[in-house]
This record gives C-alpha cells, structure tokens and sequence, in this order.
C-alpha cells in the first residue's frame, strides 16, 4: 500500500484445527493494508481461500508459503514486529513503528500455538496490543490500522472482479466494470 511493503508471517500451522484461523490472518493482512502473507508450508488450503478472494474482490496481495519460517525472519530485509502479550504496548511504539516504515520494509510476525524465544530476541519490536492473551487476527488489525493511521481503510483495489457498494441496510454487489 505504501512504497515499503507490509509483509505478515504467519508462524505455525496445526492442519484442521488452524484452518480458519490461518485463512483470516491472510483474510485481515490483504483488507487491512499488508501487501503479503507468507504462510506455513502445509496451509495450503488457507492459501487457496486468501487468493481466490484477493482474484475476486481485487489486490495487489500475494500468498506464499515457508517450511523455513525462522529464515523468513533472519532475512527479511527490513524491520521485524512481533505480535505477542508480553511485549512493549503498541500505543507506545506505533511512532516508532511509522518512522522505520517511512524507510524501510515491515515484517510482522504473529503466532499460532507458543513461539519460542528466537524469535523474541530476533524481533526488532515485540509488541502487545494489551498485555491480555487474545487472538493474532485481532492483534494484526489493531497493529496494521495504528501504522497505517486509518488511511487502509480508504485504499483501492486492482483487478477485482466485483465490488460491494455500501448501503445501510441490504447486501449489493456489483460487478467491478459497473459505474455504481
Ligand atoms: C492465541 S495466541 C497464542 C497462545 C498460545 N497459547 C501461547 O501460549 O503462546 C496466538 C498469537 O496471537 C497473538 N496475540 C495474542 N494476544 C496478543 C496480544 N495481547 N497482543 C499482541 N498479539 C497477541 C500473538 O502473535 C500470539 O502468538
């Protein structure tokens, strides 16, 4: 969305009981203004749900997948910000945050089931959204709309092949070439 990509990496993917969970860390990092997932070698159905949504309802948003998600991490050519309840409030460091991102490329990292303590000291930033134990997608959202500042909410999408025309009430999709 801005001239530094957003990437966000996904750590850990239990098959089954992950599968949705996956599928919306995707899902909120392409509506919420990131430019890439990289998720776990064997998400492979949580992938194909991310891009068959990012072909219809529009992108640029890429899906890739890691057996090596640490070396995803070690050599990320940019900053690193891990999502955890332990770290820094997000409040505090959301300045911080925007000015390496004026400069250079963001990696976010959320987890899955416990993350080990590499990745913690590897973390350029780790950072809390609270300190209270609750879930990465809503981690990721707060994370991505305090860096962006809201403006992800106003972006516009390529490629799409239908859009939602908002209304107060009732559902309307139209197709992306309509003038409404
Ligand atoms: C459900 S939690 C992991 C819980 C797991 N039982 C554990 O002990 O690590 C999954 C991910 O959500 C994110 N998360 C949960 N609470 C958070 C918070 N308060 N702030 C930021 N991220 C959080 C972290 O990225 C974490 O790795």
């Amino acid at each position: 969305m801005d001239e530094h990509e957003v990437a966000v990496l996904r750590l850990g993917h239990r098959p089954g009981r992950d599968n949705r969970m996956t599928t919306h860390v995707g899902l909120t990092a392409r509506a919420l203004g990131a430019d890439r997932v990289v998720l776990a070698g064997d998400a492979t159905q949580s992938r194909a749900t991310i891009e068959d949504i990012t072909d219809r309802f529009g992108g640029p948003f890429a899906v890739e997948q890691t057996d090596e998600p640490k070396r995803v991490v070690r050599e990320f050519p940019g900053r690193v910000v891990h999502l955890t309840m332990y770290g820094l409030p997000v409040q505090e460091v959301a300045g911080e945050l925007r000015d390496a991102h004026a400069n250079e490329p963001l990696l976010v990292v959320v987890g899955a089931e416990k993350v080990s303590f590499d990745v913690y000291e590897a973390a350029d930033w780790n950072v809390g959204v609270t300190n209270q134990p609750h879930s990465e997608v809503a981690g990721l959202a707060v994370l991505l709309d305090r860096l962006f500042e809201g403006r992800e909410l106003d972006r516009s999408w390529e490629g799409a092949d239908r859009h939602v025309v908002p209304m107060a009430t009732g559902k309307k999709v139209v197709p992306a070439d309509s003038e409404e």
